[in-house]
């Protein structure tokens, strides 16, 4: 053969091995961008249902998932979460009774932010004229698109006949608690349903502190305002041997303190026991003794993490319970902020509908934390409220929603009515994860009588109590806890947005002991 011809022979070879390797090549590639996408989805799946159980807070806020054995029996299916609140659309009355009775049977489809309100649309029904039994009506047909807004209609008549046993017991509950209370309550007939005022929160948001460091710039300011006990005892413990008489000073200083007999009993026994098992010889020995004391009795072991993530595609529904006055709405912005700081999407329901101002304060808190907020007329059912913020927050995709309760103390079985059926009513679509009771500081032995009349009314998960930087006391929390047998989660410290802090056993000791 020529050389010509072995020339084109390798040529052709040359040829033949190129579109090889290309051809494995681009195949290869095809299977890695396959894999790859498969991996992108996977991730994207798990981020969008796990949603982090066992997260925790940079901020040292500790959240977690409720338990879901409370868990709705018919889950509504979470949409895809939708951004920023649009307009108010008119709202639309739906019959809420039915709604209540049953949970929605079929899964809601998300529907397309509303866009201009229809103002001529026939309403399906009218709720004002169903005030009657609503029990064997079955459940009216959902209006094709359904909206966006649910209108919370001011009175949610309880379900006369229930599947749950403990709704059944109850025929036709009262609407206003049966004493004679100073705000008037709705009642069926009185009040034709009128539709409550739904508010998007304004697109101007306010800036949010990191939340790192937070805790330090308030252990000093706890600090500050707890000096005085921690001298006093330290003072007594460091100073040598303790006669009768300095055991009796210890015990008056925590009595002060508002530790509480019983508390205070404990204490000082065992501080007896660990202080002669000691070999004290210097103020730092004895404040670590005392330290240690303290830091037990404030059980560390109790789980202190708010229960405000989402479980089972369903938001976490927090209940924040307690005497007006106390700081419940502040307290309920503050928690907003935090969550929203650490990316969660949140609503918050107005349902201290006793008080406008209260009301616009909520709002007013979910506007500066980019949070979604539903509110009722004044006097509108809290019931009614609460249960469309849950409504409207599984809905609307969110991650936890926080509900402001009226805290009118005029009586326990008013009380027991209001707060008992707002629970009620709300665990019709979705589980209470957290009952959080607030309690003033300040107040001392007044803070513990009201927690115990709230204990009794409603099971309370966790304390918060603010307005710590306003006591030299503080010893309440040793006493709530006691009582109770529930943890401090949360301290208020202060009027500003950022002056919540979680609980801690021992930096709370320590701020107390200066
Ligand atoms: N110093 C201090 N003030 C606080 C703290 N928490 C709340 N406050 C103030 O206490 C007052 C009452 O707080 P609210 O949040 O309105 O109390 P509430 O329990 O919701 O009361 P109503 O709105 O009447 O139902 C407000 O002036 C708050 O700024 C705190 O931790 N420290």
């Amino acid at each position: 053969m020529s050389t010509g011809a072995w020339i084109i022979i390798a040529a052709a070879l040359a040829v033949v091995l190129v579109a090889l390797v290309v051809g494995l090549t681009l195949y290869r590639r095809r299977q890695v961008s396959l894999t790859a996408k498969e991996e992108t989805r996977r991730l994207d799946t798990a981020e969008a249902e796990d949603r982090s159980g066992g997260y925790k807070a940079q901020s040292g806020f500790s959240f977690s998932q409720g338990t879901t054995a409370a868990a709705p029996p018919q889950p509504v299916e979470r949409p895809t979460p939708k951004p920023a609140p649009a307009p108010a659309p008119e709202p639309r009355t739906v019959p809420l009774p039915e709604e209540v009775t049953e949970a929605p049977p079929t899964p809601r489809t998300p529907v397309a932010p509303p866009s201009e309100p229809k103002p001529a649309e026939p309403e399906p029904v009218e709720p004002e004229a169903s005030p009657g039994p609503p029990v064997a009506e079955p459940e009216p047909a959902e209006p094709e698109s359904a909206p966006e807004v649910i209108a919370a209609p001011d009175v949610i008549p309880e379900p006369e006949v229930a599947p749950e046993p403990e709704v059944a017991p109850e025929t036709a509950e009262p609407e206003a608690p049966v004493d004679a209370a100073p705000t008037p309550v709705a009642s069926v007939e009185a009040v034709p349903a009128p539709a409550p005022v739904e508010t998007p929160a304004a697109p101007a948001l306010d800036e949010i502190e990191p939340t790192s460091g937070r805790l330090v710039r308030l252990r000093g300011r706890l600090a500050r305002s707890q000096n005085a006990v921690g001298k006093s005892l330290l003072g007594l413990l460091g100073g040598g041997d303790l006669d009768e008489d300095s055991w009796e000073e210890i015990e008056d200083t925590l009595l002060i303190a508002d530790l509480g007999s019983a508390t205070t009993a404990k204490i000082v026994d065992r501080l007896r026991e660990e202080m002669a098992a000691s070999n004290i010889r210097s103020e730092a020995d004895a404040r670590a003794v005392l330290r240690k004391v303290l830091v037990d009795e404030l059980r560390p072991d109790l789980d202190r993490s708010i229960r405000a993530l989402p479980h089972d595609n369903l938001p976490s529904v927090l209940l924040v319970v307690g005497v007006n006055g106390t700081g419940k709405t502040t307290t309920t912005g503050k928690l907003a902020r935090v969550l929203v700081a650490d990316g969660r999407r949140v609503l918050l329901g107005a349902a201290d509908t006793f008080r406008a101002a209260a009301a616009d304060q909520l709002q007013t808190w979910a506007e500066r934390v980019g949070a979604e907020v539903v509110r009722g007329k004044e006097a509108a059912d809290p019931a009614a409220v609460a249960f469309d913020s849950v409504a409207k927050g599984i809905d609307n995709g969110v991650d936890a929603v926080l509900i402001d309760t009226a805290g009118r103390l005029h009586t326990k079985t008013g009380l027991m009515d209001e707060l008992g059926k707002v629970k009620r009513v709300v665990e019709k679509k979705a589980a209470v994860d957290e009952v959080l009771l607030v309690l003033d500081a300040t107040i001392g032995q007044n803070g513990l009588m009201q927690a115990r009349v709230f204990a009794e009314v409603v099971d309370i998960t966790g304390v918060v109590l603010t307005k710590l930087d306003g006591t030299a006391k503080g010893g309440i929390v040793f006493q709530v806890q006691h009582e109770l047998g529930v943890p401090v989660k949360l301290v208020g410290l202060g009027e500003g947005a950022d002056d919540l802090a979680p609980f801690e056993p021992g930096a709370f000791v320590d701020a107390l002991l200066g």
